[in-house]
């Protein structure tokens, strides 16, 4: 399924939902690009229910929204068309004990619309791309976790949809397993060309896979686009690892008016520059201390420190009005 890769994935536009009293989205207007799309929030943010919605299982309470070129308020039978463009891989086990791995996969892509032969071959086909050649004829129930997880993405995969909607992919594998999972699915989306919306509480998934965010909290989003537009550039801030006295070199650093951060092993430090200062400047004061300097990067924020920051300003502008936040929601 191709589809132009000049519109728009997502377009939200006051977009809200309730359960009777509880509002889990309140008005969330977005407009986001193909690409590959971290979905963070803390527990309660709205996540889930923005995935249901996607996925055209839920209709929204008010707003409107086109995903993949599909009315979010349409009729329930228009919004199934999304079953047929949209792999979803639930967190939730979802997987039917007594089929082996290519018969749940392969009756995963009939649902889907696949004819039973066609499903049956593509099921072989993604079960072999994800490395599960001898484990697809066992019984489902007999896998382990990191199978699991792969048969899981396998069913999302089958009926090659162009973006794939994964609610915390990575639960409950060990670090080789994360590692192998987040591979495949760097894999899968650089080289099939897929968007992905990847929700989950593991920045470090996103971090490695995606180049956009959509932070939501309390059901209102806090911030979305690129990843590195999105983080704070300060540039007043260094990492150095250095090979010398540290004590020379720190009263170096004082003497010029740089604050040390972080300082928690010996040559390695985070630092705090004046206006005025140059990353040349480093080099002066290692010679003058007898330091040798080995490495010096900007200090770049971490995704965890955007997300946090992200929170805090969201939470500090709740407590002030109760306005729509203050960050881009990249509505147009
Ligand atoms: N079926 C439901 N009935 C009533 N309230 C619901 C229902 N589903 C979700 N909620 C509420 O809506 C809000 C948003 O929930 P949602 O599950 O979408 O958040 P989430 O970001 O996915 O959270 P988590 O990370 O914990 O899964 C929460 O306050 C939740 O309690």
């Amino acid at each position: 399924m191709v589809y132009p890769l000049s519109s728009p994935l997502l377009e939200l536009h006051h977009l809200g939902r309730d359960y009777g009293s509880i509002t889990a989205l309140s008005d969330i207007s977005l407009t986001l690009p193909p690409g590959r799309i971290g979905l963070l929030g803390p527990n309660g943010a709205g996540k889930s229910t923005l995935l249901k919605i996607l996925l055209g299982w839920l209709p929204p309470s008010r707003g409107t929204g086109r995903f993949l070129n599909v009315e979010l308020t349409a009729p329930a039978h228009l919004r199934r068309q999304l079953r047929e463009r949209v792999g979803f891989m639930p967190e939730a086990d979802a997987l039917i004990p007594g089929l082996s791995g290519v018969e749940y996969v392969a009756f995963a892509g009939e649902l889907c619309g696949l004819p039973r032969r066609h499903a049956l071959r593509r099921a072989h086909e993604i079960l072999h791309l994800l490395e599960m050649d001898e484990a697809r004829y066992r019984p489902v129930e007999s896998y382990s976790t990191g199978m699991r997880q792969r048969v899981k993405l396998a069913q999302a995969l089958v009926h090659d949809p162009p973006v794939l909607l994964l609610d915390e992919p990575t639960a409950g594998l060990d670090p080789a397993g994360r590692d192998a999972l987040l591979q495949l699915l760097e894999h899968i989306a650089t080289q099939y060309n897929k968007s992905i919306i990847l929700s989950t509480h593991l920045l470090a998934d996103v971090e490695r896979i995606c180049d956009q965010v959509v932070v939501l909290a309390a059901g209102q989003v806090c911030a979305a686009g690129q990843v590195e537009h999105l983080k704070d550039p300060r540039g007043n801030r260094y990492r150095l690892q250095t090979y010398g006295e540290d004590e020379v070199f720190a009263t170096q650093l004082r003497l010029h008016n740089i604050t040390v951060l972080d300082h928690h092993r010996p040559g390695a430090w985070r630092v705090l520059v004046p206006a005025d200062w140059k990353p040349q400047h480093f080099f002066k004061i290692a010679h003058q201390s007898q330091t040798i300097i080995h490495r010096l990067v900007p200090d770049e924020e971490t995704l965890e420190e955007l997300f946090l920051r992200l929170l805090s300003a969201n939470k500090m502008k709740r407590g002030e009005d109760a306005g729509p936040p203050s960050l881009s929601t990249g509505e147009k």
